[in-house]
């Protein structure tokens, strides 16, 4: 089930993507007593850095994942623990703290940060028999139709069985990442996407106009639902 809401402004997408996760936080604290989310990175940063501080939720009950994570130092300004760590974190108005985000392992390649990676998710679903199914994946869309580091025409598109997986080669710098697979994407509870800006317009077109296979397209939860939240100048080829 494919949920597409366009508003005015990128402020109205930023509120109504955290209204979304208030929601659903507050119902999945509610019955489980944790919140299982994933984080990506990109524009969802600055989203999130500014939404988040206005919602009523209890902080303390979140388990923040990464849906993707660049294999840099976390001081590095392409990390994406690290931005959240200093747009969201350091500004003190969210009280979360640094052990509730399950971050990579430093200073090891891809392949190791991506198997401990998924060591990491392990532990936090006990028990878990197929594939973790997380409460909300906050997904961005890039330019080329990516999601997560999944990149139109790359063989990770087809990975079947890892929840984790190492990519060396991303087309977009910097070239080594790990990333969750769409095993793990489509079997959430829900995926969202926010996205505004008038660079993303076309590409919103072909994946929810013409409905092209690209990456961010192969987004659909078994027992989920996807989310899009644009803004008009993202959203300019949906129809109402
Ligand atoms: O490289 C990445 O890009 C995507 C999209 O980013 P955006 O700035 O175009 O929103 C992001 O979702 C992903 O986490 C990141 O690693």
């Amino acid at each position: 089930m494919v949920d597409v809401v366009v508003l005015n402004t990128k402020e109205q997408v930023i509120s109504k993507l955290c209204e979304v996760i208030e929601s659903s936080a507050n119902e999945n604290i509610e019955i489980n007593g944790v919140f299982n989310i994933g984080f990506s990175g990109g524009s969802l940063v600055s989203f999130l850095a500014t939404g988040l501080p206005n919602i009523k939720t209890d902080f303390s009950k979140w388990r923040i994942f990464f849906c993707d994570e660049r294999v840099v130092p976390e001081d590095d300004p392409d990390s994406t623990y690290g931005s959240y760590k200093k747009n969201l974190l350091d500004s003190g108005k969210v009280s979360l703290n640094l052990e509730q985000f399950i971050t990579i392992k430093q200073g090891v390649a891809a392949d190791e940060a991506a198997v401990d990676y998924a060591q990491k998710i392990l532990r936090c679903f006990p028990g878990v028999a197929d594939v973790p199914v997380f409460d909300m994946l906050l997904l961005g869309m890039g330019p080329d139709g990516h999601t997560c580091s999944l990149f139109p025409g790359h063989p990770l598109l087809d990975e079947k069985t890892k929840w984790i997986a190492p990519i060396t080669d991303s087309p977009k710098p910097p070239p080594s990442r790990v990333t969750m697979t769409f095993p793990v994407l489509n079997h959430a509870k829900m995926c969202v996407f926010a996205t505004a800006g008038k660079e993303k317009a076309d590409m919103v077109r072909r994946i929810l106009v013409e409905k092209e296979d690209l990456p961010a397209a192969q987004v659909k939860p078994v027992n989920g639902k996807v989310v899009w939240i644009l803004d008009k100048d993202a959203g300019m080829h949906i129809k109402a």
